[in-house]
């Protein structure tokens, strides 16, 4: 966070930014508005919306927005985090890398495709390996840009982790530059977001060296 706090940005705005009223409808009700506007774009495309293929498109993109691709968006859907003593002891970095990351840009609605490593060290709380992928897909699950999905899966660890020994690192392909627009298939982009520890240079270089690692 510091490297942010310091640009001189008036404010820092990390969260997605959703409209109060945003939680009015229930899901069913943003299903059943959803298919309609998506049958009225269908249309407007000239889709023939009697064919027995497209038929059930807009219910099904309205289903997949509210209950899987955007899901993110409902609190109700943030995991359980179960946190465990470090009985153990174990003081040293562990890295969950690899993550599976499939998101989409919310610019123009089309997917984010990659990887996220997340890592933290231990203090008097080990975390559930996988509430970390939990965690990552959850805020995945919504309209994105890269830098604000790092920075958010990065402050809701330390929050619950009750500490700032973190690191994340996203490396991805953004749809919206490789198959449409400049359509540049090769290029990566890449975020990171070190804190506590990992600010100090051999702890990060641990860290870049495990993730690059191929397992
Ligand atoms: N910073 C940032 N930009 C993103 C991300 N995902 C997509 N974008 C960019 O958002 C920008 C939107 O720019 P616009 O000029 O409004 O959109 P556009 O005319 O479709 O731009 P082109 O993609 O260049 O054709 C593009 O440059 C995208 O590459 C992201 O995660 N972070
Ligand atoms: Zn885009």
């Amino acid at each position: 966070m510091q490297e942010l706090l310091n640009t001189g940005l008036d404010k820092i705005v990390t969260d997605t930014p959703i409209l109060n009223n945003a939680f009015e409808l229930s899901d069913s009700e943003k299903i059943n508005q959803i298919e309609h506007h998506f049958a009225e774009i269908m249309q407007i495309l000239g889709l023939d919306l009697s064919d027995d293929s497209l038929n059930g498109t807009p219910k099904r993109v309205a289903k997949m927005f509210v209950k899987e691709t955007f899901s993110g968006l409902n609190p109700d859907n943030k995991p359980e985090i179960s946190l465990f003593e470090n009985k153990y002891g174990y003081k040293k970095m562990l890295i969950e890398k690899d993550i599976t990351l499939y998101s989409n840009c919310e610019h123009h609605f089309v997917p984010i495709i990659g990887k996220v490593h997340v890592a933290y060290i231990p203090d008097k709380q080990v975390i559930g390996l996988s509430k970390i992928n939990r965690l990552v897909q959850y805020y995945a699950k919504r309209p994105q840009v890269q830098e604000r999905l790092t920075v958010q899966i990065s402050e809701a660890l330390k929050e619950i982790l009750q500490h700032d020994d973190v690191a994340v690192v996203i490396e991805a392909d953004h749809l919206c530059v490789a198959s449409r627009g400049i359509t540049d298939t090769n290029s990566k982009t890449v975020t990171v977001s070190y804190s506590g520890q990992f600010e100090n240079e051999a702890v990060k270089q641990e860290f870049l060296s495990h993730i690059q690692k191929k397992s």
